[in-house]
């Protein structure tokens, strides 16, 4: 092994953390001196703000850079040599000369796509493994098979760097993968598709790490839009969020928020559940209909015959099934949502209940015209207008309604449903939302409307006011530019004026943005936001109605959808994704399959195999495990389960590493009682050393060793996807039986 090239990169490396801390102090610096700036005008206000804004972005980046700085390096055939990190680095010089290429740049594919058939100009490919900032190991791939030079870190396995990846111990929160993406992988997070993109595969195939890096990539190639509409990812439990939640600040990307679907209806916590039954119900496409219905069920009219006396100072009112019928026709015939209608329906029912009291008050008795001039008439409509007896007429007619209160009445009393749906469905107001009622809430919002006019009006006005100050501020810096810059008369001046790179509009934005919070925590609270680009994880598992909200917050269909339509546990689940994606795209979404598992061996992937195929899952085809660690899963029967557990987890509980044992709720308690120091619930501590889950919240998750108990409890779906957590170790504990899919173990 030659020293001497590792003494160089080490040389290199080190070279590359000093040009990052003198960065991190540059932005350090520029940031507090930025929030230093006193001066309480509009223009140092702006200024500080955007400076910070963007400062901060940059610190975040250069923090992420840290650990793992630099990781490969491409020589290229023509001489041209760049070291590949995960973010780009540029030395002090003039020229700026790049130190480092981030990975999601052009030049640095090579890295992950080139073979020996097919080296992209590539002489020679090195992976540099790096323990904090010291350069620990080197591993060499020759592309070019007529180069017979030799550096001593040729790699006897290629994939030696992959493996390690995968062999090492589990933390309890996902990682970044920038330094071993495969090629199948970079295929996808490269993709140039901008519209619908979906990734089906198999467990550990990397369906969530891929798609974090896709965003990542698109961050990173569309900043200048996504950044400012932020990216959505939607995945299924808080656990599960928790746990990739740190790959993308890892690869230094903001902008970015983190949800469930529960969590996608701003100022409603969903912490109920419904029956599966119940939430399959919910979740049906028919319930955007159904909902449409009940609405116009709360547009009412009088009975015939039975109009509503309304009392007033000028005589009672008779508002009758006629003048409400006409008025529910002219708001229908508009065509707005209901809360926006409502309006029209007032102004109709108002000016025919004027016309009546005009009638009566100015009434001839000889049959002469009506006494009264349209000044009185106006006076009289005007009476008529603010009545708070006529507005409470109106009101049960033609109620104002929130979507809560909407949802909430709909649910006490479910109409156009079969009474067998009516009856899971039905829920007493006050009951916790779940997170199957948020889709219902958000359609309801849309049928709803939301008369957000003034509003609208009052941040136009606020917008022209800062576009305007804005234009001031530009002005005043190009008035004020010095001589010097004039005399030149150089079109390509290096130094530019604020002038040339920014308009007044975009100045006005960015103080916008600058003044409020980041685009990912205004979209969070903004049930409207239009986002950017959305991820949606386990995407297999959400309802026709869910989907609706989703493609509402997505107008551009810029989306990466991935799943495994054989971990499917939901029975609101969409069956194809082209009945999910043809009511919004018809046929224009891609499909990319990734077929190798990266988490589970061989040995633990056969067993696991079992289940679909025993189950006769349609189009089921198991991911090839690309290791196989020589162990194999084991399955017990106990006479006393939670003592087994507690011995098993006693044995096999690693130094470090992850554990989880996953059993069925009901079991929770009485394993809980013998495992010390797990927290089961609905947000357990992934980061423990023992986690105590049940199958759904296994989801997406992974840990080194895993102990499934009484898999006979558990449906199809949620067993396949318990038996394939594990990265090393699977053992099965039982006190009843086996399900048929396991018996080879009996
Ligand atoms: N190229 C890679 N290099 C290193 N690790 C990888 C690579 N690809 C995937 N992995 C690892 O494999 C594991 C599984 O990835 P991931 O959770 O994204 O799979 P998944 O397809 O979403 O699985 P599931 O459907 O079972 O939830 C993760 O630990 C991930 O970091």
């Amino acid at each position: 092994m030659s020293t001497e090239e590792l003494r160089e990169e080490q040389q290199f490396v080190s070279g590359l953390y000093a040009r990052l801390d003198a960065l991190r102090e540059e932005a350090e610096s520029a940031v507090q001196s930025s929030l230093a700036q006193v001066g309480n005008g509009l223009q140092a206000r702006l200024e500080r703000d955007v400076m910070v804004a963007e400062q901060s972005g940059v610190l975040a980046a250069l923090d992420a850079g840290e650990n793992g700085l630099c990781f490969g390096r491409l020589e290229f055939q023509d001489g041209r040599d760049h070291h590949i990190g995960r973010i780009g680095i540029r030395a002090s010089d003039v020229e700026r000369t790049p130190l480092v290429i981030d990975w999601r740049a052009e030049v640095a594919r090579p890295f992950y796509l080139a073979t020996g058939h097919t080296p992209m100009g590539l002489r020679r490919r090195r992976h540099l493994t790096t323990e904090g900032r010291e350069v620990t190991a080197l591993h060499d791939e020759i592309l070019d098979l007529t180069d017979t030079t030799r550096t001593g870190h040729e790699a006897a396995d290629a994939d030696e760097v992959l493996l390690a990846a995968l062999d090492s111990a589990r933390t309890g929160r996902m990682h970044d993968i920038v330094q071993t993406i495969q090629a199948e992988q970079d295929r996808i997070i490269r993709a140039p598709h901008r519209g619908v993109l979906v990734v089906e595969g198999g467990p550990g195939t990397g369906k969530t790490v891929v798609a974090l890096h896709r965003a990542a990539f698109l961050l990173y190639a569309h900043r200048e839009l996504l950044a400012k509409r932020a990216v959505l990812v939607v995945g299924p439990n808080p656990a599960f969020l928790g746990y990739i939640g740190e790959v993308l600040p890892a690869l230094g990307e903001t902008g970015v928020l983190l949800a469930t679907l529960g969590e996608l209806f701003p100022g409603v916590t969903a912490t109920g559940t419904d029956s599966a039954a119940a939430a399959e119900v919910k979740g049906r496409a028919e319930m955007a209909d159904v909902l449409a219905r009940a609405l116009r069920d709360r547009q009412q009219l009088p009975e015939p015959g039975a109009p509503l006396i309304i009392e007033h100072d000028d005589g009672d009112l008779i508002l009758d099934w006629e003048i409400a019928y006409e008025a529910r026709a002219a708001a229908r015939e508009a065509d707005l949502p209901h809360n926006l209608a409502r309006p029209t329906f007032a102004f109709h029912v108002i000016d025919a209940l004027t016309r009546q009291l005009a009638e009566r008050i100015g009434h001839d008795p000889y049959g002469g015209p009506n006494f009264l001039g349209p000044d009185d008439i106006a006076q009289l409509g005007k009476g008529v207008a603010v009545s708070a007896e006529v507005h409470a007429a109106l009101e049960e007619l033609w109620p104002t309604l929130t979507p809560e209160r909407f949802v909430t009445d709909y649910l006490a009393e479910p109409v156009h449903l079969s009474d067998e749906d009516a009856a899971l469905v039905r829920r007493a107001p006050g009951a916790p939302w779940t997170s199957a009622d948020v889709p219902l809430l958000d359609e309801a919002a849309e049928l709803l409307g939301q008369d957000d006019s003034a509003e609208r009006a009052r941040a136009e006005a606020e917008r022209q006011r800062a576009v305007a100050y804005a234009q001031g501020v530009l002005d005043v810096s190009y008035a004020s530019r010095t001589y010097e810059f004039e005399d030149k008369d150089d079109e390509d001046a290096e130094v530019l004026l604020a002038h040339d790179i920014i308009d007044a509009e975009r100045m006005a934005e960015r103080q916008e943005e600058a003044d409020h919070r980041s685009a990912a925590e205004r979209a969070a609270a903004d049930r409207t936001w239009a986002f950017g680009h959305i991820i949606v994880d386990e995407a297999q598992e959400l309802s026709a109605m869910a989907w609706r909200l989703l493609m509402r917050r997505c107008p551009t269909r810029s989306m990466t959808l991935v799943g495994d339509p054989a971990q499917t546990a939901e029975a609101g689940g969409v069956g194809s994704w082209q009945d999910i994606l043809g009511p919004y795209v018809e046929d224009r979404w891609e499909y990319a399959r990734l077929g190798v598992n990266y988490r589970t061996p061989a040995e633990i992937m056969d067993v696991a195999a079992e289940v679909p195929r025993a189950a006769g899952v349609v189009g089921f085809q198991p991911p090839s495990s690309v290791r196989s660690t020589g162990v194999r899963p084991w399955a017990r029967r106990v006479d006393d389960l939670a003592a087994a557990v507690a011995d098993a987890v006693a044995l096999a509980a690693p130094d470090v590493g992850r554990l989880a044992v996953i059993a069925p709720r009901e079991l929770h308690e009485s394993l809980a009682g013998k495992l010390p120091d797990v927290t089961p619930g609905a947000s357990p501590d992934l980061t423990r050393p023992v986690v105590l889950i049940d199958p759904r919240q296994a989801k997406g998750l992974e840990f080194d060793t895993v102990l499934v108990v009484e898999p006979a409890l558990y449906g199809t779906s949620d067993l396949y996807v318990a038996l394939t957590r594990a990265t090393q170790r699977l053992g099965i504990l039982y006190a009843g039986v086996l399900p048929p899919a396991l018996s080879a173990f009996a």
